[in-house]
């Protein structure tokens, strides 16, 4: 399993989608995520040239700087290490994750998308630091995806690995909790806090939708 210090907070997980900032700035409607409780960010970008992917990619590093959040890269090792992220998010279609671990190294967080027991496990091999099931819901956001799994899913995907498991597809504030008591450890949101006008008002609701939901798992397992 890979190593990464600090221990990173996959509670909230927010990855972008500009598309989604209608008008408005896309660094403001982060800014306002982090402040109302997003604990980790994802730079998804599918339409910029490199250049200016790393150029967006040291900007948001630096904004995020500010309140000590963790930037990750989606699908470039080349731009997480050229903009000092602390990561990079890989599909089953991106760099495998043993190549990726070989690249970055033990110091950098490398996250892998799965939609099965199989993928998740071989992930886990491969030294993954954290699985980002996927989709747990179908989802507008982003339609070339497998099936969604489902609570049962990312049930099963708990029972056979040991690593945090971040559960992204059709995640908000509504079925947070479901999906924390199937076993995730945190949510990865991009419409639910990128799309809605009051991103900070997003985040916090969120962000206290999963901490009554991890309360009420906790009571559970005592009584
Ligand atoms: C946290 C998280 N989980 C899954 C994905 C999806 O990654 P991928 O399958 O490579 O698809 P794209 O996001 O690259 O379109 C993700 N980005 N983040
Ligand atoms: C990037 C990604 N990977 C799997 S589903 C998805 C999009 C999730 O978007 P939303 O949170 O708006 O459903
Ligand atoms: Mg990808």
């Amino acid at each position: 399993m890979g190593t990464v210090s600090p221990p990173v907070d996959y509670t909230l997980y927010l990855v972008t989608d500009r598309g989604l900032a209608a008008g408005r700035s896309f660094e403001d409607i982060v800014r306002e995520g982090v402040e109302g409780g997003v604990t980790l960010v994802q730079l998804r970008e599918k339409d910029l040239a490199v250049r200016d992917f790393v150029a967006c990619a040291v900007a948001l590093r630096n904004l995020l700087g500010e309140y000590r959040v963790p930037l990750i890269v989606n699908d470039r090792v080349d731009v997480a290490l050229a903009c000092g992220a602390a990561g990079v998010h890989l599909g089953q279609d991106d760099m495998d994750c043993a190549s990726a671990r070989r690249i970055v190294g033990r110091g950098r967080i490398v996250g892998v998308s799965v939609s099965c027991v199989e993928e998740a496990v071989k992930a886990e091999a491969q030294g993954a630091d954290y699985l980002g099931v996927s989709p747990v819901f179908s989802t507008p956001t982003k339609t070339d995806t497998p099936p969604a799994v489902g609570l049962e899913g990312l049930r099963a995907i708990r029972m056979a690995v040991r690593l945090p498991l971040v559960a992204i597809g059709g995640i908000k504030a509504e079925n947070a909790a479901d999906v924390i008591r199937a076993g995730a450890d945190g949510l990865a949101v991009v419409s639910a806090i990128m799309a809605c006008p009051e991103p900070r008002v997003a985040a916090r609701t969120l962000k206290a939708a999963i901490a009554e939901a991890r309360a009420r798992v906790r009571t559970a397992r005592i009584g």
